[in-house]
């Protein structure tokens, strides 16, 4: 049996109300009556998104090639089928992230009622093999009404698998002999996750796109970063991958953009007033993107040595992060309008300068009688490597707006925890009547919001405050918005979103073309300036809190990270 050994994750907040309320119906047999689910997504029936809104650029004029629908679509419709074709099945993103967020999409009931999942990789295996793998690492979102073991079992049927190479025709098309027998007549719809080394990209996208296309339905191929190294070798791949495929058919993915803290930016800054008239260098002092995690390069070494924190962080999560909160307001919340605002203010920004980046790498270390490797301990890394694994940067936006605000952005592995936020320091208040109440120092004084997109998301604002009694004393308090307290529900997992909106053809979390040059355009030259002159990284011990470049960088600022306390402690 397929569901032998299969690992039930219980989830205490399994009994969300963001549960399709008829959890037996399918979406597109039983739509609620405004087509809107109480997720607040829109019922499959109607062309839907997850910025709620209609989509605007997915229709069947879209990017059209050879006569056929590539990369748009009608809306969902009965006789339509999806078939999502993970490539690189076997490897360790399809099996800890694209298969899981696939299964709690059909476990939510989001996906389409006619569905099919393929695997393809070159590993040998049959079906039954695959949803042995598969089954290890799905998870379920447990209620006592529904049985989690059906539900596996039912999406485990619908699982199938194909081995191949990935530069071989007969491969893709043999997969597609297959798709085509899955399709069973309907119109059918065609959705590639390449899940694979970059080097490989171009020969899936060559193969498949030639063979195994939907015949008259769309054709969509999720890509996963890295997309190059650097501008040219990214130019290089988009030109390739545009040989055949339109852009309406490539999504490029950053899974920080499928995150709920990231996605709740624009609401936050677009739907309440009380921020808009602050977001700016007016009442802006800084604004910090912090990422860290509490753990090395373990067995991704061989990859990460190749790329270093700064393009596997900074140059896509962070600065996308960065993008969101500071690009003006989109005409619409239609993909194309966001885009467009995103790449303007990627294109306003400064080149960064080496003298404006720290670059660290972590040292073994020992506490607790425990040893924790250095990261050149790892075998797959070259001994001597200079390749960084933590870095600080700061960054500027020439233009109106945003001029002389740093934008200090601060990345590493093998920190002492693993958080990612945003802190917005803003201004001293001019001629505070209570300057003498709030200490001495008045820039420890100011607001600071916080958006912590994980772990425990949270928004909070930190305020001074009149602590109670007969004297007049003030401290720093915060007002809390914590999601656990706030929402009893599960957070999806970013690639449940990103997948979804992929299925429905929502460009708008995706990375477009020009937006990536503007990104690369950034990062390259100091890239190529610290490979070029091998600048040597600080040390610092597995666990700690990172180089101490990184508060001599901000005090060139003025700045002080956020995430450290008066006391130097987190
Ligand atoms: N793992 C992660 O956490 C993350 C990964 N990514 C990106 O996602 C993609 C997939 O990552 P991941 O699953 O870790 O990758 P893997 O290294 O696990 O590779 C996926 C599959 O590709 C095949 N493969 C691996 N190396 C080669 C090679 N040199 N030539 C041909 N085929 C090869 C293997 O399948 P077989 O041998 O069966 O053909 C393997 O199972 C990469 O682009 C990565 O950068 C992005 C974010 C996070
Ligand atoms: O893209 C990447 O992201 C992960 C961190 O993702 P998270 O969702 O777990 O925060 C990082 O570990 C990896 O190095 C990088 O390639």
């Amino acid at each position: 049996m397929a569901t032998t050994g299969l690992l039930f994750h219980l989830h205490p907040t399994a009994f969300s109300s963001a549960r399709p309320q008829n959890a037996t119906s399918r979406l597109h047999s039983h739509c609620p009556p405004q087509g809107i689910h109480a997720a607040g997504r829109r019922c499959l029936l109607r062309a839907k998104s997850s910025n709620g809104h209609p989509q605007i650029g997915a229709s069947f004029s879209d990017g059209v090639l050879d006569g056929k629908v590539p990369g748009g679509g009608p809306p969902e419709q009965e006789g339509n089928t999806v078939s999502i074709t993970v490539v690189g099945a076997s490897g360790d993103l399809a099996k800890k992230k694209i298969f899981p967020a696939l299964f709690a999409l059909f476990y939510e009931d989001w996906l389409p009622k006619h569905f099919t999942v393929f695997g393809y990789a070159r590993s040998k295996m049959s079906d039954e093999e695959l949803r042995n793998m598969i089954s290890m690492t799905l998870t379920c979102r447990i209620d006592q009404r529904e049985n989690c073991s059906d539900k596996m079992e039912q999406f485990l049927q619908r699982c199938f698998y194909q081995s191949g190479h990935y530069n071989s025709e007969e491969g893709f098309s043999e997969l597609d002999r297959k798709l085509t027998e899955k399709e069973a007549g309907k119109l059918p719809n065609r959705l590639f996750y390449l899940s694979i080394p970059p080097n490989i990209f171009v020969d899936v996208v060559r193969s498949a796109s030639r063979t195994a296309s939907s015949p008259s339905g769309w054709t969509r191929f999720i890509v996963e970063k890295p997309f190059g190294r650097d501008y040219e070798s990214s130019g290089e791949l988009t030109r390739s991958l545009k040989m055949y495929l339109a852009e309406e058919q490539i999504f490029r993915i950053d899974h920080y953009l499928g995150k709920e803290l990231v996605e709740n930016l624009s609401v936050l800054r677009f739907s309440n007033l009380v921020f808009q008239p602050l977001w700016s260098r007016d009442y802006i002092r800084n604004v910090q993107l912090i990422f860290s995690e509490d753990f090395g390069t373990e067995g991704r070494g061989g990859y990460f040595d190749n790329y270093g924190i700064i393009r596997d962080i900074m140059q896509n999560h962070l600065l996308q992060i960065l993008a969101l909160f500071a690009m003006e307001t989109p005409v619409s919340l239609a993909a194309e309008d966001i885009r467009n605002e995103k790449v303007k203010v990627l294109r306003s920004m400064r080149r960064l300068k080496l003298e404006d980046v720290v670059v660290g790498q972590y040292k073994g270390h020992t506490r607790g009688g425990k040893s924790f490797p250095a990261y050149v301990d790892d075998p797959t890394v070259p001994s001597g490597s200079v390749t960084p694994t933590f870095a600080a940067a700061a960054l500027f936006i020439d233009n109106a707006r945003w001029d002389g605000v740093p934008f200090l952005m601060k990345a590493g592995k093998a920190l002492h925890t693993r958080r990612a936020e945003i802190r917005v320091q803003f201004r001293r208040v001019p001629g505070n009547l209570y300057r003498g109440n709030v200490g001495t120092d008045l820039d420890m004084a100011t607001n600071e919001l916080v958006l912590r997109v994980q772990p425990d998301e949270a928004i909070y604002l930190k305020i001074n405050n009149k602590v109670p009694g007969l004297g007049m004393r003030l401290d720093s308090s915060n007002l809390n918005l914590f999601y656990s307290e706030r929402y009893q529900r599960e957070i999806p997992d970013a690639y449940e979103r990103l997948l979804l909106d992929a299925i429905e053809g929502e460009r708008r979390l995706f990375i477009r073309s020009d937006e990536l040059d503007a990104a690369w355009a950034i990062f390259t030259p100091v890239l190529k300036e610290l490979e070029d002159k091998r600048v040597a990284p600080e040390l610092y011990p597995y666990g700690s809190r990172g180089p101490v470049g990184a508060h001599y960088l901000a005090a060139n600022y003025n700045v002080r990270w956020g995430d450290i306390s008066s006391d130097g402690s987190f």
